[in-house]
C-alpha cells in the first residue's frame, strides 16, 4: 500500500516480534516504516516479506558504505527483496554511488536509492573530530550535489538543512529527515534537530520519527499528536 503522509516511523527494536508489536498497531495508509541495523542485524530478510505482508512500504536504512562492487551488490540484494527506499554513505564516493546507480537501473529495479550526507547526530565539533573543518551545513551541501551528481534521488539530512537543498537540488530531489523531534520528545543523542511542521515547511519531502512514537508512553497518541502538528491543527 502507498500513503501520501511523509512520516516514516523507524522500527528500532531488538526483535521482529517487538516492531512486528508497534508495526500491528500502526497503519501502512497512515505511515511508511523503517528498518535499521539493530532490527535487520536480528532478524534478518523475514522482516522486510514480514512488513510487506502488512501493507507498508519499507525503508531500508542499512548506510552501506563499502567500495563500488560491494555496495552496488548489497543496494541489488535490498531492491530484490522489495525495498522502497535504500541508503548509502556518500561520504562512500562518487564511483561508489554511480555503482549502486547503476545496478539497480541495470536489473530494473525502482527502489529509491538516497544517500546519507552528515548523521543528524553530528555537530560541528563531532565532524572536526573526524577531519572535517567544514559546517554541517556546508558539508551536507558538499555531499548533496555529489550525491546528486551520481545519480542519487534525493539525501538523508537534516531538516535545517532542507530549504539550502531544496534551493540547490530542487524540489523533486528527495530530503529524507531524521532528527525530527516534536515539542514533548528528548533530543536524546540527536544534535540536528528540528519539531515536524517546521521540517516540512523547510521543504523535507520525508519525516523520520523514531523514539518519540516507538518510545512514548502511548505511541498512538503520539503519532496522532504529530500528525495533528503536520495538519495545522
Ligand atoms: O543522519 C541520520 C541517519 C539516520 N538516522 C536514523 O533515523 C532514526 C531516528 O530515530 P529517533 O529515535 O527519532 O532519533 C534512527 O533509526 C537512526 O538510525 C538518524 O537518526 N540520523
Amino acid at each position: 500500500m502507498s500513503t501520501d503522509s511523509p512520516l516514516i516511523i523507524a522500527l528500532d527494536y531488538p526483535s521482529l516480534d517487538a516492531a512486528l508489536c508497534m508495526a500491528d498497531q500502526l497503519d501502512p495508509a497512515r505511515c511508511r516504516v523503517k528498518v535499521g541495523k539493530e532490527l535487520f542485524t536480528r532478524s534478518g530478510p523475514d522482516v522486510l516479506e514480514a512488513l510487506h505482508g502488512r501493507g507498508y512500504e519499507v525503508f531500508l536504512d542499512l548506510k552501506f558504505h563499502d567500495i563500488p562492487n560491494t555496495v552496488a551488490g548489497a543496494v541489488q540484494a535490498a531492491a530484490e527483496q522489495g525495498a522502497w527506499m535504500v541508503n548509502v554513505h556518500a561520504s562512500g564516493g562518487r564511483r561508489m554511488m554511480e555503482a549502486a546507480r547503476e545496478r539497480l537501473d541495470r536489473h530494473g529495479l525502482a527502489t529509491h536509492l538516497i544517500a546519507v550526507t552528515v548523521l543528524t547526530s553530528m555537530a560541528a565539533g563531532d565532524l572536526a573530530e573526524v577531519g572535517v573543518t567544514a559546517s554541517p551545513g556546508e558539508q551536507v551541501e558538499r555531499l548533496a550535489l555529489l550525491a546528486r551528481d551520481s545519480g542519487m534521488a534525493g539525501v538523508v539530512c537534516s531538516a535545517r538543512e532542507s530549504t539550502r537543498l531544496r534551493t540547490l537540488c530542487g524540489d523533486d530531489f528527495l530530503k529524507v529527515t531524521p532528527g525530527i523531534r516534536p515539542s514533548f520528545a528528548a533530543a536524546g543523542d540527536q544534535r540536528r534537530i528540528m519539531a515536524p511542521r517546521d521540517a516540512m515547511a523547510a521543504g523535507s519531502t520525508h519525516l523520520v520519527v523514531g523514539r518519540p512514537v516507538t518510545q512514548a508512553e502511548d505511541p498512538m497518541a503520539a503519532l496522532a499528536a504529530i500528525e495533528a502538528e503536520l495538519a495545522g491543527e
